[in-house]
């Protein structure tokens, strides 16, 4: 009966590609229509079908972290893209997809409650993990947000480097200004802005000791630490005007139901003529949730929002837009990176990860880059000001200031700190 229910699942999901599954004694069959490389799938629990029926993703993520799922010709990125592939066409059983646009619904609010005692909890869950573990996947500057190409040979530092730039551009920078990063992890973005553009004094506020501890050392090995501050902080805690605001791959962790909040914050801090540019995965295909296996291992409280949940309260707060970018395919692309760095530094990992971590971090990183290859989720840059003269009238100042400004030389790795 449960191989039944397995069989009967890869059936209606699988059309295209080459699945083989394996099931507990040893037994074959293939799904798909024998195009591409074949992706072999052993399974070695016989409740497996059960789980994968009442919570699709979790079950996978858990059956791949605990190794009741193996995969002894591919890897996991192989795996998930063909099924991501398949239900991305609207393949999947039809009451697969109801039930889980039902739960989704359901689940979304209940999981977005993030008050700034349980933000701080949830963060350290994440960035404070051991030091090296960033090392072995992100570029030399940790960034840990989506890069940004310009061609697709581009190498992740350059990407990285462009992001920042890009970014910067969007600001419109005025040499002396204040800024404020919210969410600064390592202070990667926070120092180039003092370095790079125009002399800025920088703030930049993170919940995670470790990121402070690290960002502080690197403003002082670099002379900066006159202009560039970083505070341990919520956003909600902060005081002050100033007259640019950068927040990249925080918003994620704000929540739904503080987003009239963040947004009301976000307008007080902004000084008349100020510019604000947030960064934020989004999604393209309306409000959903939390992915239940990212909320449980990766991002508790975490949660991506379609733009019509966004806009709103940007409108309900007295800022307005200025520009909006949606930046498709270039988090896929830097996820790819990420994973690629991560599977060639697994030697240096044992030293500090057990296995089923490792299968964890891996599914996490594949997971999400299918999440941007096919499952409708991309970057938003929305910049926002108090007054509609805050920024120029045409756009092209955008790309003019990019031109202006070389790539800086490479950073020293956090790391050495
Ligand atoms: C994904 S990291 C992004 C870091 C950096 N901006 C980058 O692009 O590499 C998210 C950052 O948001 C910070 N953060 C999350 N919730 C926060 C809050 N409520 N107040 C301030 N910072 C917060 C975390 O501490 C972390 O530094």
């Amino acid at each position: 009966m449960t191989l039944w229910l397995l069989d009967h699942l890869l059936e209606r999901i699988v059309r295209t590609g080459t699945l083989t599954r394996v099931w507990v004694d040893g037994r074959r069959r293939g799904f798909g229509d024998d195009t591409g490389p074949e992706v072999v799938m052993a399974v070695h629990d016989r409740r497996l079908p059960w789980r994968l029926l009442l919570n699709p993703s979790l079950a996978l993520g858990d059956a791949y972290m605990d190794g009741t799922v193996t995969l002894p010709s591919a890897d996991i990125r192989q795996l998930l893209d063909l099924l991501c592939r398949n239900l991305g066409t609207g393949s999947a059983p039809w009451a697969v997809n109801r039930l889980a646009r039902a739960a989704r619904f359901v689940a979304r609010r209940a999981a977005q409650h993030n008050p700034a005692h349980r933000a701080a909890d949830r963060v350290a869950h994440h960035y404070d993990l051991p030091d090296r573990l960033y090392d072995l996947f992100l570029d030399a500057d940790r960034q840990y947000s989506a890069a940004y190409f310009l061609s697709g040979d581009d190498d992740l530092d350059t990407a990285q480097a462009q992001k920042k730039r890009h970014i910067a551009a969007k600001l419109c920078l005025a040499p002396g200004q204040r800024v404020l990063d919210i969410g600064c992890g390592w202070g990667g973005l926070a120092l180039h802005l003092a370095q790079h553009q125009g002399d800025a004094s920088v703030i930049g506020i993170t919940l995670s000791r470790e990121q402070l501890r690290i960002a502080t050392a690197r403003a002082e090995r670099a002379g900066l630490a006159q202009r560039v501050d970083f505070q341990y902080r919520d956003y909600r805690h902060l005081q002050g005007r100033f007259e640019r605001v950068v927040s990249v791959g925080m918003f994620e962790h704000v929540g739904v139901t503080h987003y009239r909040a963040f947004f009301r914050r976000l307008h007080d801090l902004l000084s008349d003529d100020g510019v604000a540019l947030l960064h934020t995965i989004g999604r393209s295909d309306g409000p959903g949730a939390t992915d239940p296996w990212i909320r449980k291992y990766i991002f508790p409280g975490g949660y991506i929002p379609a733009l019509s949940e966004i806009l709103p309260h940007i409108e309900d707060s007295g800022l307005i837009v200025t520009d909006i970018e949606v930046l498709r395919l270039h988090y896929a692309q830097t996820l790819a990176h990420w994973l690629a760095r991560f599977q060639a530094n697994r030697a240096q990992f044992d030293a500090v990860h057990d296995a089923r971590f490792q299968r964890m971090w891996e599914f996490y990183l594949a997971g999400s880059e299918m999440a941007f290859r096919h499952g409708g989720m991309v970057v938003f840059q929305i910049q926002m000001a108090r007054r509609q003269d805050a920024v120029p009238l045409v756009r092209d100042y955008i790309t003019e200031t990019e031109r202006r400004h070389p790539l800086p030389p490479p950073v020293t790795p956090p790391s050495r700190f």
